[in-house]
């Protein structure tokens, strides 16, 4: 039987890469495999969750079939090596850090997809991005601006709020994946 995608999405700053890192030991003992992503991101901004490159790099990764799921947002490119076709075929599930934007496409090509909606307050959501002090203020702006194109355009989402506690979040991602 052939394993299911799960795909985590929300703002940047919603506590995706959190999320993953804090659900990681539980959700491999659920059988559940992590992809590591591949993103155009300096390497001092990039941990365990994924692998920096150049975007020459990137294109000719991309042109080499070496991605399952490719996009661009944020001045970046990101993509989800081809490798998680493998361990869907064997029958593990798969989480990716995934993109909104890109929803209808990764639907496409994998049809019975979970999609989970990742989501705090506004005000919260600022704060958080501040905090993490990754991005200029103007790539903040930026990424907040960007939430705007996908307020409750989204269907067939499930929500997961991540507004309180990181462990409180992590228990409700596990209740949703084991359905
Ligand atoms: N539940 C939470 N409570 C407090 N801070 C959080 C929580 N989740 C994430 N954060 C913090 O918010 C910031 C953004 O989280 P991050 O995981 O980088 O988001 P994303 O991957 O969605 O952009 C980080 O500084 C992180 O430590
Ligand atoms: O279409 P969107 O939903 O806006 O998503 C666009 C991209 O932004 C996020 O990555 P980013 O590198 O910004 O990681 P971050 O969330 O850790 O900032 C997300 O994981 C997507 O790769």
């Amino acid at each position: 039987m052939k394993g299911r995608l799960i795909y985590l999405i929300g703002p940047s700053g919603s506590g995706k890469d959190s999320v993953l890192e804090a659900a990681r030991e539980a959700l491999q003992a659920r059988g559940v495999r992590i992809a590591r992503r591949v993103i155009t991101r300096s390497a001092e901004a990039v941990g365990e969750s994924a692998e920096a490159v150049s975007h020459d790099e990137f294109d000719r990764l991309e042109a080499n079939g070496a991605f399952a799921l490719s996009w661009r947002a944020n001045e970046l490119a990101y993509g989800i090596p081809a490798q998680i076709d493998q361990w869907l075929a064997a029958g593990d599930d798969v989480l990716v850090n995934g993109s909104r934007g890109y929803l209808e496409q990764a639907r496409q090509r994998y049809p019975g997809l979970l999609a989970v909606l990742l989501h705090v307050q506004p005000e919260v959501l600022r704060q958080r991005l501040l905090t993490r002090n990754r991005e200029s203020p103007e790539q903040i702006e930026g990424r907040l601006a960007r939430n705007a194109r996908f307020d409750d355009t989204l269907d067939g989402v499930v929500s997961l709020d991540n507004s309180g506690e990181l462990r409180t979040t992590v228990q409700a991602l596990l209740d949703i994946i084991e359905g």
